[in-house]
């Protein structure tokens, strides 16, 4: 899938986001090295702190299902599910993807519209990142 194909993915999936309390839906797509795609949405709960962002629940899925090697992710949100600007990820996915992406080559895709979008690398997004290296000698 090019860039517009996974950007049209992010958007449709934004029907799924389930944020009843912040009403601000999120999508991402995750595009693993061997081609499989990990779609995911954030889904909040009433107790708040449960929650979990679009991004990882996109990484969640394919790690539970073997798969460890990512390439992008691509990431659109916005309130009651209209896209109007670009979305960051929180710091905390930012540190989930530092534990399976190398950060000089994962690419974050932050898109508006199929045509209008930027791309980061994790290490941009996350730079003097801590990560697996720093506990275990490769
Ligand atoms: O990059 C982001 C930023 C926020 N959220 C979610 C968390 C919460 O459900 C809602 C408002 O913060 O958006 C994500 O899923 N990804
Ligand atoms: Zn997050």
């Amino acid at each position: 899938m090019d860039n517009k194909e996974l950007i049209r993915k992010a958007i449709d999936g934004l029907k799924y986001s389930y944020a009843p309390y912040s009403n601000f839906n999120v999508s991402a797509v995750l595009v693993a090295k061997d081609g499989s795609i990990y779609t995911g949405c954030n889904i909040e709960n009433a107790a708040y702190t449960p929650s979990n962002c679009a991004e990882r629940t996109a990484f969640f899925k394919a790690v539970s299902e073997g798969v460890k090697e990512f390439e992008t992710i691509i990431i659109v949100a916005g309130k009651g599910g209209k896209v109007e600007n670009i979305t960051a990820p929180c710091g905390v996915c930012r540190q989930v993807m530092m534990e399976f992406c190398d950060p000089k080559t994962f690419k974050i895709i932050l898109a508006k519209s199929e045509e209008e979008y930027k791309e980061f690398t994790l290490e941009e997004l996350l730079p003097l990142g801590f990560g697996p290296g720093d506990l275990i000698e490769n």
